[in-house]
């Protein structure tokens, strides 16, 4: 059976602009793209009425922690998929650091089976470089590829010995696949949570330096370079970070970088006090300076594509006060009406060029086919209304857990609709 998205409004890269557009959907493929302005014979089939609204193809988030195996009271593969799917998202990344982690190839099929079963969002499973992600031994990496794993990844921790990461980098490109980097030189974290910034001195606490970041990043582009793997930087905060990756993409390193939309919107400067966890997370929120820093190096392409590193948690483990509960802020289910509001809404960005950094980059970055509304791209498809503007209630969030500073802002541009392989998948 096919389906028609009706009415929408989507945007033309080279006009810059919106345009009405009808769009059919034939065995979970694109099959054609019409104007608005003609007659469509959508008769006995499903039709979607987005009229008023924008169709995108569907976001891409190449970094989620899904939680499944092991931590299924703050996320599963199912509620994770949901929240996914209500944020516009149709594909994500899941990380390894599950319980187990995901460092087996039994481990690698079970998220696949699950999420298959679910069929609600494409999830691809990172697979871990280190066993337990303990730093000590490579894990399987031919095993885990052939079981599905899509990179491989210690998120979570940073790898301390670069002896390691050189092994792990020059065994991944052996098998074309990329690693992917948590940077953090834990020597240099020594227990803070806050940045090193006008946030830990009013208060009088310890700070993370900005170092601890960037020096994985300097030690690991030239690994990179030594051993030609496509490495890519994990949730990058730091204007130190920024101008290393800067240099390697000029001297032909095949590096890739993502950033989160909390690291492109909020400072140190932004937490309230010390008795609200839902700041905390890792990397910490950094100096203006470094807010500045991330943004122009989305927008001059240093770095290329915005992830949300969802990082569920309950609330009774983020009640543990500041020093004591985890890292981590959840972020799926309101990614795209705060890039829209803060950025496109005003003018600091074109539509298109969050777009682009949230589907066809990832795409792009990834070898993934989804990714772009095109004939004969699988049906991935979002669709949003841009004029609506409604206040976050974590409270109604899909996802099991609620950790997150954003809520009460008032945010405009809210998913409606989302699509996979032709199929709806969540409604509002
Ligand atoms: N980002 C976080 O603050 N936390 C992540 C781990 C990670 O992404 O490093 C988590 O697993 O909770
Ligand atoms: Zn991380
Ligand atoms: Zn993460």
């Amino acid at each position: 059976m096919s389906l028609w998205i009706l009415n929408g409004q989507v945007w033309n890269e080279a006009s810059a602009q919106l345009e009405s557009k009808h769009i059919q959907v034939k065995d979970g493929v694109i099959a054609a793209i019409v104007d608005g302005s003609e007659q469509v014979a959508a008769e006995g089939c499903e039709v979607v009425d987005a009229a008023g609204k924008l169709v995108s193809a569907g976001f891409i988030d190449m970094h989620v922690h899904l939680r499944d195996p092991g931590f299924t009271h703050k996320e599963d593969i199912v509620t994770g998929s949901r929240a996914a799917a209500k944020g516009g998202f149709t594909t994500i990344a899941c990380m390894p650091n599950t319980r187990p982690v995901t460092d087996t190839p039994e481990t690698v099929k079970y998220i696949i089976d699950k999420a298959n079963e679910a069929e609600l969002v494409k999830v691809l499973p990172y697979a871990a470089i280190t066993k337990n992600e303990l730093g000590r031994e490579l894990t399987d990496f031919a095993a885990l590829k052939e079981a599905g794993a899509i990179g491989f990844t210690d998120d979570g921790v940073g790898v301390q010995n670069a002896q390691m990461m050189k092994d792990a980098m020059a065994l991944a490109k052996s098998l074309d696949m990329p690693v992917i980097a948590h940077c953090e030189d834990d020597s240099l974290v020594k227990g803070a949570w806050a940045s090193e910034g006008a946030f830990s001195r009013k208060h009088g606490i310890k700070g993370i330096p900005n170092e601890s970041e960037a020096i994985h990043v300097g030690r690991d582009v030239l690994l990179a370079e030594a051993t030609g793997v496509h490495y890519h930087v994990c949730h990058v905060s730091t204007e130190q970070s920024v101008r290393l990756i800067r240099l390697a993409k000029q001297v032909g390193v095949k590096v890739t970088a993502e950033v989160c939309p909390h690291h492109l919107i909020l400072s140190d400067e932004d937490i309230p006090g010390l008795d609200d966890a839902n700041w905390k997370m890792n990397p910490p929120l950094r100096t203006p300076r470094d807010v500045e820093a991330v943004i122009e190096a989305l927008e001059d392409g240093t770095i290329d594509m915005i992830v949300t590193d969802h990082a569920p948690h309950s609330a009774e483990e983020k009640a543990k006060g500041v020093d004591l509960a985890p890292f981590g802020i959840v972020g799926l289910e309101t990614a795209f009406p705060l890039l829209y509001t803060k950025f496109v809404e005003t003018g600091r960005w074109t539509l298109g060029f969050l777009l682009k950094r949230m589907t066809t980059d990832p795409a792009r970055v990834f070898g993934l086919q989804q990714g772009s509304l095109e004939v004969g791209k699988p049906a991935d498809l979002t669709v949003v209304d841009l004029q609506e503007t409604a206040k976050v209630d974590p409270s109604t969030f899909l996802s099991k857990s609620t950790n997150m500073p954003f809520g009460g802002w008032e945010l405009k541009g809210w998913p409606t609709a989302t699509i996979v392989n032709g199929k709806i998948v969540w409604t509002k």
